[in-house]
């Protein structure tokens, strides 16, 4: 199954949630889209320059643990995963996630693992997955979004708030949901809410409702 949306709407924690809930693992592209962000920035390359990109990768061998609690990138010993969602990565993910090789990177990774998962991100179910069996894509207006992000992180819901319409809008083309995805407007919901709205969707792609 997939769990696709917009930044911030909730993909990773209800993926979680959801993966505990049926016993399965789930899978994280954007923390692999993260991991290719920090490589380029620490080896100072052109975030648009392709070759530049790549040839960082090249170098970098890393492995994505999806345990149903959390994903964990790896690079041999060292756990990338604390460094990922930082300020700086945030601004400079969407700029990697266009490059064409970057994307082929991250999905084979992706498409290594052997299924059932739970696999998030923006194109899981109309680019990587699409003969996932159910589809869901999260929602929420940018300043619900931004006030959930600033209860962890010490930055102004302002900013948080412009940041993610920049990152929404920087990710427009690989986000639109797939035609068969369940749309979930997760603002009103609480995070169990969200979680049993789409374990409620499984049990009825399983029933063929
Ligand atoms: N329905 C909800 N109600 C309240 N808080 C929520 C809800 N869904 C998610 N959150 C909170 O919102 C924040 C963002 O959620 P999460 O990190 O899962 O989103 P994401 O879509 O994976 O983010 P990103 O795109 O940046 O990787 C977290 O603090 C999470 O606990
Ligand atoms: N399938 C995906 C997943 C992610 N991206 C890019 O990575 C960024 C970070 O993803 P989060 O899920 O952690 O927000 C995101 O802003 C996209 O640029 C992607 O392109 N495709």
């Amino acid at each position: 199954m997939t769990i696709d949306g917009v930044a911030a709407s909730g993909k990773s924690s209800v993926s979680s949630g959801v993966a505990r809930a049926l016993g399965i693992p789930y899978l994280s592209s954007g923390l692999l889209y993260r991991a290719a962000t920090l490589f380029a920035l620490e080896d100072h390359a052109d975030l648009s320059d392709q070759g530049a990109v790549l040839a960082a990768l090249g170098t970098h061998p890393v492995r994505l643990e999806p345990l149903a609690e959390g994903n964990r990138v790896w690079q041999n010993g060292r756990d990338l995963t604390p460094e990922l969602h930082s300020t700086r990565v945030d601004h400079g993910v969407s700029a990697i996630a266009v490059l064409p090789g970057v994307r082929a990177w991250v999905n084979e990774q992706l498409r290594q693992v052997p299924p059932p998962f739970v696999a998030e991100g923006r194109d899981m179910g109309t680019n990587v997955f699409p003969h996932a069996g159910a589809k869901f894509y999260l929602t929420a207006s940018p300043r619900v979004r931004a006030r959930r992000r600033a209860q962890e992180r010490p930055e102004d819901v302002d900013a948080i708030e412009a940041a993610l319409i920049r990152r929404d809008d920087l990710d427009r083309v690989q986000s639109a949901p797939a035609a068969d995805a369940v749309v979930i407007d997760t603002g009103p919901l609480d995070l169990d809410g969200v979680i049993g709205k789409v374990l409620a969707g499984v049990q009825r792609h399983r029933a063929g409702q």
